[in-house]
């Protein structure tokens, strides 16, 4: 059985070829394709997707289509794509794009893993190339893959941060509602084209905030923002020694948790536990060590993991070092090691800063250098920066 949320109802109308439905915010749109998957007492209506993609993006100014524009050096589509992919009732997902772009799309399918795609032309407008993507769900065509569903959402290429619950409510609406003039009135041109051609009123759902298109140039920068807000909820803090509250790395833990409110801060005793929960920020702490050991290990289990094919993880190393007691110089030739690596994870998408930390006797100073040290760490995490990586930074 698939994991259709609960309120989920009956068996869509026959008799009607296409039924437009629009979220409030002009979001996301569903369609009913008669007959299909409508059996009576099948709670779980069949659902598929269509995302128009085959547009110039000529608002945003630059020659790349917008939905194939990079944030954090991945093209916009595919955040989309993952979006939808998450949703386990959604089982089709096809795309339309333009002839010149099947390759570049089929590229970012391999490379970002989506699964469940198919790929079909688009046409010279956002309706025609809707219209192309419903024609493939709803042909019986020998030896396609897809199989003809009894809702169709319709969602633009360009609207990266759709939820599951909206997707719900505009699936469960679509089978279940009526008219509205409130609708028609307030609507956009998709709802006229299902009065017009199918004679179905629509019913508007109410979504959420961050389900703006991407139109203007700035709009990738504040999706940009949004998406590296939401990775870096949570750090992983790895230490080199048991952890007990003297411990400077435990302060250090103390003082993140400080500077980043609402940001969970946990220990990496079970790692691959928080690998798996898909935490993308690690700060391992070496005291009075200068080597990379238990940097490198943390390194070879975030590359077998995969865990960095969707967005860049940060690795920060933190050594402390009284530079008094022990010269500073002596430990350099070690330390710059951290540039090549830094390169080499580079291209798996792991970005690798080091953080030195003075650790003198003086507990006011001890005080200091811990709080300068978190902050650079929560600099370091939101902003993501590549061009900072193998960088020695000093608190
Ligand atoms: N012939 C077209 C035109 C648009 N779209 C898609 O429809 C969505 C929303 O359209 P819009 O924001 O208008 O995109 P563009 O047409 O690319 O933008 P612009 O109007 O600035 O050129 C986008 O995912 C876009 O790729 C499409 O599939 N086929
Ligand atoms: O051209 P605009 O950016 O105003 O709107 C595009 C919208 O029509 C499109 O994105 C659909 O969501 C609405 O039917």
């Amino acid at each position: 059985m698939e994991s259709w949320p609960p309120g989920g109802s009956g068996p869509a109308e026959a008799g009607r070829r296409l039924r437009g439905l629009h979220g409030a915010d002009l979001a996301a749109s569903a369609s009913l394709l008669s007959g299909a998957g409508a059996e009576a007492g099948c709670s779980a209506p069949a659902v598929a997707a269509v995302l128009p993609a085959g547009g110039s993006g000529e608002r945003m100014g630059v020659p790349t289509p917008k939905q194939f524009c990079p944030i954090l050096e991945r093209p916009l589509i595919s955040y989309t794509l993952q979006a939808l992919e998450r949703v386990s009732w959604i089982k089709d997902i096809v795309v339309a794009v333009t002839g010149e772009n099947m390759e570049a799309m089929k590229y970012i399918i391999q490379r970002y893993q989506h699964k469940g795609i198919s790929l079909v032309e688009s046409g010279v407008t956002r309706h025609r190339s809707i219209f192309n993507g419903l024609k493939a769900l709803a042909e019986d065509q020998p030896n396609c893959r897809l199989s003809k569903p009894e809702v169709v959402i319709i969602h633009d290429a360009v609207r990266p941060f759709v939820e599951e619950d909206v997707l719900f409510k505009v699936v469960t609406a679509a089978k279940e509602h009526g008219c509205s003039d409130y609708d028609l009135e307030f609507g956009t041109e998709c709802l006229h084209l299902a009065l017009k051609y199918c004679h179905i009123k629509a019913k508007l759902i109410e979504g959420s905030p961050d389900l703006w298109k991407v139109t203007y140039k700035r709009d990738l920068y504040a999706a940009e923002s949004i998406i590296k807000e939401r990775i870096s909820q949570q750090i992983c803090v790895v230490m080199d020694t048991k952890e007990d509250e003297e411990h400077v790395g435990h302060r250090l833990k103390e003082m993140l948790k400080n500077e980043l409110n609402h940001v969970k801060v946990t220990s990496g005793r079970d790692l691959q536990q928080i690998i798996l929960e898909q935490c993308y920020n690690f700060v391992c702490v070496n005291v009075m060590t200068s080597d990379f050991e238990e940097t490198q290990k943390l390194l070879n289990m975030l590359e077998e993991s995969n865990l960095s094919i969707l967005y860049p993880v940060v690795v920060i190393s933190v050594q402390f070092l009284d530079y008094e007691s022990v010269p500073f110089g002596q430990k350099m030739g070690n330390l710059m090691q951290i540039r090549e690596f830094a390169k080499e994870v580079k291209k798996t998408n792991i970005l690798l800063y080091g953080l030195l930390v003075y650790y003198p006797q003086d507990e006011q100073k001890l005080q200091e250098s811990l709080r300068q040290g978190a902050t650079i760490i929560a600099a370091l995490i939101k902003e993501r920066n590549s061009g900072l990586i193998g960088q020695l930074l000093v608190a």
